[in-house]
């Protein structure tokens, strides 16, 4: 019998560029690779992880995001996944803000898709990835590529609820499809929704580069999200819609402005309240073009604590200035701060994959 093996290739993505909280995203040149083989019979799915932080990265398909992911999916087509050899490779750090969650669950569709032969589209599959994010941002660029604008549709604050209430033993099998452990998608609690989002690509200015500087601790989306209130005075609100119209234009223009975008950039929705998870944030976020030349503006990436620059030069002398304050800065244990600087490329394509047989 041939075998099928399945190459999967997901970018890392920043979201929210300051104002545009749960609006804005942009794929980066960085990369989770993903080589699946579709094992015969009843052998148990191994999973095989290289990258940051491998030892935190569980290995058991109803542990992994990756393979719960691609579970749910199939069970909701009411199939199961195979069993699988997965060996992943993935630079993109985990919890710090680059998106690393959102291309977990891209590459989660992408294999159930292509292991059990759904005959997805990339709008079907991004139903699934924005149902099981919950928001539109990371995954809308880490699918599609570039720099991309969205919302919901529908509000699926709810049915993300029900899904991430589901005990994954409910949809997940390890693989030996003996024990049977599925739900047919009629069984699952949660219906599978279309056409839950909208988005548009944006076209970014070739000028621009991304200076990200990562520091060595994590911040998980779930508790970053968990520090921002409820509600918002009417003008926190004002203040991010204006800002945001600005700087989708700003961003695409030939000759990017730092004199419209660098204020632009400023955020009252998200920053300040996520400020006493990220030592030495407020410093960082008063670097301004005038002390970086080439810097456009400063914002935290995603929900942090990763701090994004967009710059059109002097980009390592940038992230230098960043580090720095954070060398300066005392971490949860009390030592200075350490951090990468990483200089990447918002890229206009987004996942891509091939499936073939031998
Ligand atoms: N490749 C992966 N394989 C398995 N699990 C992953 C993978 N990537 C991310 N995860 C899971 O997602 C968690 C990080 O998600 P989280 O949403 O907190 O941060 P993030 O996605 O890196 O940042 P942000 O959403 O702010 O951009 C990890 O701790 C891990 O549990
Ligand atoms: N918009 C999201 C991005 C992180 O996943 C947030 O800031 O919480």
């Amino acid at each position: 019998m041939s075998a099928k093996t399945i190459l999967i290739k997901v970018p890392a993505s920043t979201a929210n560029l300051g104002p545009g909280f749960d609006v804005l995203g942009a794929a980066f040149s960085l990369y989770l690779t993903l080589e699946a083989r579709v094992l015969s019979g009843k052998q148990p799915t191994t999973i095989t992880y290289s990258g940051n932080n491998p030892h935190t990265v569980p290995r058991t398909v109803r542990d992994n995001l990756i393979t719960q992911t691609a579970s749910y999916i199939a069970a909701a087509h009411g199939t199961v996944l195979p069993p699988l050899d997965l060996r992943v490779e993935n630079p993109i750090p985990l919890g710090r803000g680059l998106g690393s969650s959102g291309s977990a669950v891209v590459a989660g569709v992408i294999l159930a898709n292509e292991a059990c032969g759904l005959g997805l589209s990339k709008e079907r599959m991004l139903d699934y990835c924005l149902l099981i994010e919950g928001h539109p941002d990371n995954v809308t660029a880490s699918l599609l590529g570039g720099f991309c604008s969205s919302y919901l549709a529908v509000n699926v604050t709810k049915e993300c609820a029900m899904l991430h209430a589901l005990d994954p033993s409910e949809y997940c099998s390890e693989g030996n499809n003996a024990d049977g452990v599925h739900k047919r998608a009629s069984d699952l609690p949660l219906p599978p929704i279309e056409n839950i989002g909208r988005h548009v690509k944006l076209p970014l200015s070739k000028s621009i580069r991304a200076v990200v500087i990562i520091p060595q601790f994590e911040l998980s989306t779930k508790l970053a999200r968990s520090v921002l209130p409820e509600a918002y005075s009417r003008s926190d609100v004002i203040f991010n819609l204006q800002r945001l119209s600005v700087l989708t234009l700003a961003l695409c223009s030939e000759k990017p402005s730092s004199d419209l975008i660098y204020g632009a950039m400023q955020d009252r929705i998200h920053q300040h309240y996520r400020q006493h998870l990220v030592p030495g944030l407020p410093k960082i976020l008063a670097l301004t073009p005038a002390q970086c030349p080439g810097l456009l503006g400063i914002c935290v990436s995603g929900a942090g604590p990763t701090v994004l620059a967009l710059a059109t030069d002097n980009f390592e002398a940038i992230g230098r200035e960043v580090q720095q304050i954070w060398t300066n800065s005392q971490g949860a244990d009390g030592k200075a701060i350490q951090s990468e600087v990483l200089v990447l490329d918002v890229v206009d394509e987004g996942a891509t994959w091939t499936t073939s047989s031998s």
